[in-house]
């Protein structure tokens, strides 16, 4: 039943994520194409019975085209400017868990938007995890520009410090779908409970960085 999805996690057994999670604004997934940020945002909103909303997806209803076709009449540009007016107007809604685009995150005023109405999950991955998820389908334009790997290392290092000022990371796994929900799920509750020592860590790995 939508809602009593049961997440196991290794110190409490099952329990029920709707009961264990309640979310006081939109939960925001950002990270590279292929760490999972649609498939688990959508498990994620089944599980706690809340609506999932896809960015890209919002992006290609408004444009009345796929994104390629975006990227291809219009530039890469044009199709910015669209998932930043996309990503303002769901945020001023009622929260949901939002799929956001890989690119989203790196435009500054989206990212501040993200911190001041969501609360941020980075799905972090490797490259031969991106590659792999991402070699199965063929609608990714940045990643027709060349060679996908050689494409994937170079977003890695330019986004990679941009994406850990997300409020929460988590490590997107090379198994079934449900594991890394269940590591979502367990983060959340952690920031809910305690979200100035997630605070406090982004502020120490930030200086650290420095
Ligand atoms: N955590 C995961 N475990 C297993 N498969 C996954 C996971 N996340 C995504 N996938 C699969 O990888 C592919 C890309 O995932 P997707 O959610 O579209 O990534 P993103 O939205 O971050 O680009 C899909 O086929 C999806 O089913
Ligand atoms: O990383 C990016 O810049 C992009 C990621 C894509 O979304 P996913 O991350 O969901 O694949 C999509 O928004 C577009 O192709 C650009
Ligand atoms: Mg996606």
């Amino acid at each position: 039943m939508i809602g009593r999805r049961v997440v196991r996690t290794a110190s409490e057994g099952s329990v029920p994520a709707a009961e264990m999670l309640k979310l006081p604004r939109t939960v925001a997934f950002v990270g590279l194409m292929g760490a999972g940020k649609s498939c688990i945002g959508r498990l994620l909103a089944a599980a706690l019975a809340l609506p999932f909303v896809d960015a890209d997806k919002e992006i290609e209803s408004a444009a009345g085209c796929s994104i390629e076709d975006i990227f291809t009449a219009h530039g890469e540009e044009a199709f910015r400017a669209g998932e930043r007016r996309v990503i303002a107007r769901l945020l001023d809604q009622p929260s949901v868990i939002l799929a956001t685009g890989g690119g989203a995150f790196m435009d500054p005023d989206t990212r501040a938007l993200i911190h001041e109405r969501a609360i941020s999950v980075w799905l972090r991955a490797d490259v031969e995890l991106l590659l792999r998820r991402t070699s199965r389908r063929n609608n990714r334009p940045l990643l027709k520009r060349g060679d996908p790997r050689k494409i994937l290392r170079d977003l890695i290092e330019e986004r990679y410090p941009v994406y850990a000022e997300a409020d929460i990371v988590v490590d997107s796994v090379d198994g079934p779908p449900e594991m890394t929900l269940a590591r979502v799920t367990q983060s959340l509750r952690s920031y809910l409970e305690n979200p100035e020592a997630a605070g406090r860590r982004r502020a120490k790995a930030g200086s650290a960085a420095e």
